[in-house]
């Protein structure tokens, strides 16, 4: 059978057959509108505190590529916003377009963003991700958006890996990151109820929508666009479009952080 992607005959639209939870009362990523957001004085503000040196490995795991950490202590963690209690990071990775008018998950008055960066965090009250990932307040994910203008540098190490994890499956060491580095200025954020964008969908997910962008450069984007999704030795499929479109709110509220 063939597994799920972004294809025509794989992607989102189909995804339903095998997961019928991607018509569920909570799914990700959603189209969100500023006005209609309910300021929440109650929420805290974020706070992220992560080690460099739990930077494992960077995988091209055949939808994205993805920069795994150590997280089998409280090193790198999240506090704060929405949560109560402390989430450990797991994992970041990107989600991107073929062409600068699109990529993101996530949309702010449906404008939709060239590319967008999750930071993957799981609840320390479950023993395990695995486990965490299949409870309704077991994971956080940030949410960041990428916008065209200047270069970043912040994102040049994760850039020069792509030589090495051009075909799925192939992975290679990614030491001494720290992901802090990809946060804009303000931590400032929408915060809902969802799930993980891709299968299993699972609605395990608090989402914390950073407002304020990070640059990424033209020249950049064409390097994740170099990536793909195909193995070695496969035709091969550049890795674009890896977005799910926004899904229904039905009915959810989502609150800012900020005025
Ligand atoms: C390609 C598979 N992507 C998944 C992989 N993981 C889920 C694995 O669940 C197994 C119990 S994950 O928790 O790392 C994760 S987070 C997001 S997202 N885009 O919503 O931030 C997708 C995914
Ligand atoms: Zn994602």
């Amino acid at each position: 059978s063939h597994g799920w992607g972004y294809g025509a005959n794989n992607g989102p639209e189909k995804w339903g057959e095998d997961f019928p939870v991607a018509n569920g009362p909570r799914q990700s990523p959603i189209n969100i509108v500023p006005k209609e957001a309910q300021y929440d004085s109650t929420l805290k503000s974020l706070k992220l505190k992560y080690d460099p040196s739990n930077a494992k490995g960077i995988l091209n795991n055949g939808h994205s590529f993805q920069v795994d950490y150590e997280d089998d202590a409280n090193s790198s963690i999240l506090t704060g916003g929405p949560i109560s209690g402390t989430y450990r990071l797991k994992q970041f990775h990107f989600h991107w377009g073929a062409s600068n008018d699109r990529g993101s998950e996530h949309t702010v008055n449906g404008i939709k963003s060239p590319c967008e960066l999750h930071l993957v965090h799981w609840n320390t009250k479950y023993p395990s991700f695995g486990e965490a990932a299949s409870q309704p307040d077991g994971l956080a994910v940030v949410g960041v958006f990428l916008k065209i203008s200047a270069a970043n540098p912040r994102l040049q190490k994760v850039l020069d890996a792509f030589d090495s994890i051009k075909t799925k499956g192939k992975q290679t060491v990614f030491a001494n990151f720290d992901p802090k580095t990809l946060l804009p200025g303000s931590l400032d954020f929408w915060t809902y109820d969802g799930s993980l964008t891709t299968p299993p969908l699972l609605e395990s997910v608090s989402w914390i929508v950073l407002k304020e962008p990070i640059s990424v450069s033209r020249t950049q984007m064409a390097r994740f666009r170099g990536l793909l999704f195909t193995g070695e030795g496969e035709a091969p499929c550049c890795m674009v479009d890896n977005y799910r479109p926004p899904q229904p709110l039905k009915g959810r509220q989502v609150r800012a952080s900020f005025k």
